[in-house]
C-alpha cells in the first residue's frame, strides 16, 4: 500500500489565502492592521532561516511585520524591557521570541512576561490553562497545525484512537490538549514508556514529536493510520549538503500508512500559516470584533 501524501504546503498555503482575505476586510472595516514582532536572540543559522520566510509571508499576507534582532550576549533584563515595550505597543497585536534562547536567559520567565493577550505561539501558563480547560485561547501553531492536517483526512477524530509521541510543552502536550478537544481518545507516549512500538502500533492518528531522525519505523504503524510527523531534522546528505528528515522514517511508514506528512512541506509550512491566523485573532480581539475562525 503506499500512503495518501498530506500535501502541508498546499494546505498552507490555501490557509494563508484565507488569512489574507480576512486581514483585508479587518484592515478595510475597522482600520487596524495586524502586526507581527518576532524577536531572535542570537545569530543561529536555521533560525535566521526560518524567521525570514516567517516575515516574509506575515508581508504577503498583508500583515505588518517587523524583526528585532538581538546579539546573542543580550542580558534577560534587556530582553524583558523590550518585551515591556512590545506589550505597551498599540500597533503590535503578536510577540514571537524565537526559542531556544541562549542559556544567561530563562524562557519560562520571558514567555510569562509576554501579554498572554498578544502571545502568538500559545506558550504563556494562562493560554496554556485556557486551552486544557477548554477555553477560548491563542493556541499553540505547531500543534494547531497537526490537527488541521489530521482533519484534512479525518473531518471528524471523535473516538479515533491517537496516540501523541512527545510530551514538551510546545508540541506534544498542546497537540494532545487539542485531540481531546476533538473527542479522540489519546495516549500521550515519551521515552519512559514501555513497549513504545507496540503503543504507536495501536493509533488510527500517530502525532511524532519527538526530535530523533526517522526513529518510527514502518512496523511501528497501523496499516491504514493518519501519521502527522512534526520533526525538523537536519542529517547529512549526499555531496557534504545537509538534508531534512522527519522523526518518521518516511520511505517504510509510507508503505504502512493511509496518509502520511512529508518532511519539508508537512506540518512546518501549516506552523507558520497558524501564526499568522493567531496574529489575525489577536488583533480582531484587541480591536473588540469577532474573530474569523480558520
Ligand atoms: N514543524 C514545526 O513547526 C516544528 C517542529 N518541531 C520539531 O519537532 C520535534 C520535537 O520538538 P519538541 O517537542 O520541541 O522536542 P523536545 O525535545 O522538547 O521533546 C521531545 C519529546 O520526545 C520524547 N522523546 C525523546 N526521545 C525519545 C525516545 N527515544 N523515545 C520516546 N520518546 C522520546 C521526550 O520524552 P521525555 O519527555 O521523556 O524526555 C520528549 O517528550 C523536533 O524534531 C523539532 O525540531 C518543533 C517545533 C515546531
Ligand atoms: N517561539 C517559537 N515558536 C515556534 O513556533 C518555533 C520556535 N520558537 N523555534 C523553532 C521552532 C521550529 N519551527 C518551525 C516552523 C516552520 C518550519 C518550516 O516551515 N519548515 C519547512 C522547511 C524549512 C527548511 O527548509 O528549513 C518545512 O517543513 O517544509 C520549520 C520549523 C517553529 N518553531
Amino acid at each position: 500500500m503506499s500512503a495518501k501524501v498530506i500535501d502541508g504546503k498546499a494546505i498552507a498555503e490555501t490557509l494563508r489565502a484565507r488569512i489574507a482575505i480576512e486581514a483585508a476586510k479587518l484592515i478595510k472595516d475597522h482600520g487596524v492592521t495586524p502586526g507581527l514582532t518576532v524577536v531572535i536572540v542570537g545569530d543561529d543559522p536555521a533560525s535566521q532561516v526560518y524567521v525570514r520566510s516567517k516575515v516574509k509571508q506575515t508581508a504577503e499576507a498583508g500583515l505588518n511585520s517587523t524583526e528585532h534582532k538581538l546579539p546573542a550576549d543580550t542580558s534577560e533584563a534587556d530582553l524583558l524591557a523590550l518585551i515591556a515595550k512590545l506589550n505597551a505597543d498599540p500597533s503590535v497585536h503578536g510577540i514571537l521570541v524565537q526559542l531556544p534562547l541562549p542559556k544567561q536567559i530563562d524562557a519560562e520567565r520571558v514567555i510569562q512576561a509576554i501579554d498572554p493577550a498578544k502571545d502568538v505561539d500559545g506558550f504563556h501558563p494562562i493560554n496554556v490553562g485556557r486551552l486544557n480547560a477548554g477555553l477560548d485561547s491563542l493556541v499553540p501553531c505547531t500543534p494547531q497545525g497537526c490537527v488541521l492536517l489530521a482533519k484534512t483526512i479525518h473531518p471528524d477524530l471523535t473516538g479515533m484512537n491517537a496516540v501523541v509521541l512527545g510530551r514538551s510543552n510546545i508540541v506534544g502536550k498542546p497537540v494532545a490538549a487539542l485531540l481531546i478537544q476533538e473527542s479522540a481518545t489519546v495516549t500521550i507516549a515519551h521515552s519512559k514508556t514501555r513497549d513504545l512500538k507496540q503503543v504507536c502500533r495501536a493509533a488510527d492518528l500517530l502525532v511524532v514529536a519527538v526530535g530523533r531522525p526517522e526513529m518510527v519505523k514502518g512496523d511501528w504503524i497501523k496499516p491504514g493510520a493518519t501519521v502527522i510527523d512534526v520533526g525538523i531534522n537536519r542529517v547529512p546528505g549526499a555531496e557534504g549538503k545537509t538534508r531534512l528528515v522527519g522523526d518518521v522514517d518516511y520511505a517504510e511508514a509510507a508503505e504502512v500508512a493511509g496518509a502520511i506528512t512529508p518532511v519539508p512541506g508537512g506540518v512546518g509550512p501549516m506552523t507558520i500559516a497558524c501564526l499568522l491566523a493567531n496574529t489575525l485573532k489577536a488583533a480582531a480581539l484587541a480591536a473588540g470584533h469577532e474573530p474569523p475562525k480558520f
